[in-house]
């Protein structure tokens, strides 16, 4: 195995899923998560699914702004729903995208007077008025949970680890956005380098556009060219936090297209919020000592604490709050004014 990568890696789930080829296929997976922290993941049954999405996303995305401004973020504590282009910022500079954000439906209301303030991310999405889209948005993140769930099961076991090992930490709520990126001029920001800090994993669908870019460990961008049909799937923050950062999250953006609109359909696995540093660090200790990495590797996940387990935040959901509020800083400020004040002064060491 060399030390960093120059493409990114192919997991076929058929193969995981089948007893004769899982032995090698699981040796795959365990070599991506180590190497790149991105995989492309083909054969894994949502193809007709995110073809339709797809079809789907012109249509609402061409609707009036009036209607689109119906479901407009800024009505929503929960920082789900519609964000015109200009209005997202990441790594200080403004993101040339246009999104619906959406998440897992009927959960519990977030209780003033019981539930802690970074619970009330936990909240009921808003749909654009079109037929059809709600449904689709329902169907999307249901049927992507359950993949999810069963590529987890993988991931611990070529960790050597019992396949149930990261069911505890899922959390409630999981996270679907519908993407496009204009056509822009050459090397505009679609989106700027970040890591995914909102969940463990996510799983993307990306049009035949481009423009996807991943950061190795030698600091060159290494281009997540499409694949028809595969999702790219990466490690989150939550999932680096969770492995004591033996699995980290990478880095990435997106380079805003040229030529052609492109749009993308990126799913997040939500982690449970209300886990502690303390409750993190102990567990964390637990699956370190089971994975089979380098003593190297497992001395660089002490040295290099996770952003997202910042002793500045109470726990999960906090960090995951201020990572909100900082990305949609118009959002933030309306619900969130006092915190916003706060998490915009504070450097994270
Ligand atoms: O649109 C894409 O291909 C990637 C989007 C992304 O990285 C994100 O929204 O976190
Ligand atoms: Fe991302």
């Amino acid at each position: 195995m060399t030390d960093t990568f120059t493409s990114i890696p192919i997991v076929d789930f058929r193969r995981l899923q089948n007893p004769e080829t899982k032995a090698d296929a699981l040796t795959q997976l365990r070599e991506a998560i180590f190497l790149a922290g991105f995989l492309y993941l083909t054969n894994h049954g949502l193809e007709s699914l995110t073809q339709r999405a797809h079809a789907k996303l012109p249509e609402l995305f061409s609707l009036p702004t009036e209607v689109k401004e119906k479901c407009d973020m800024i009505n929503s504590p929960s920082f789900v729903g519609y964000t015109r282009l200009g209005a997202e910022t990441t790594a200080s500079q403004t993101d040339l995208r246009e999104q619906f954000d959406f998440g897992t439906s009927g959960l519990k209301p977030w209780a003033e007077n019981h539930d802690p303030f970074w619970q009330r991310l936990e909240g009921e999405s808003q749909y654009p008025d079109h037929p059809g889209a709600k449904e689709l948005v329902e169907e999307y993140i249901s049927e992507s949970a359950k993949l999810s769930q069963e590529f987890m099961r993988y991931v611990s076991e070529c960790l050597s680890l019992p396949p149930t090992t990261f069911e505890s930490f899922k959390g409630n709520m999981d996270r679907l956005k519908f993407v496009k990126y204009p056509q822009a001029a050459p090397g505009s920001q679609g989106v700027g380098p970040h890591k995914d800090s909102t969940g463990l994993f996510t799983f993307l669908s990306q049009d035949d556009t481009g423009g996807l870019q991943v950061l190795n460990k030698n600091g060159d961008w290494v281009d997540a060219p499409p694949i028809a049909g595969s999702l790219v799937v990466n490690i989150q923050q939550g999932f680096e936090a969770i492995t004591g950062g033996i699995c980290t999250a990478t880095t990435h953006r997106v380079i805003a297209p040229t030529k052609k609109t492109r749009y993308s359909i990126p799913f997040f696995l939500g982690v449970r919020m209300d886990l502690t540093l303390d409750q993190l660090r102990e567990s964390a200790a637990h699956i370190v000592k089971c994975i089979p990495a380098s003593d190297d590797r497992k001395k660089r996940a002490v040295d290099v604490p996770s952003e997202f387990l910042s002793p500045l935040y109470s726990c999960f959901g906090e960090a995951y709050l201020r990572n909100r509020i900082l990305s949609h800083p118009d959002v933030g400020q309306r619900w969130y004014p006092e915190l916003y004040e706060k998490y915009s002064k504070q450097v994270l060491s």
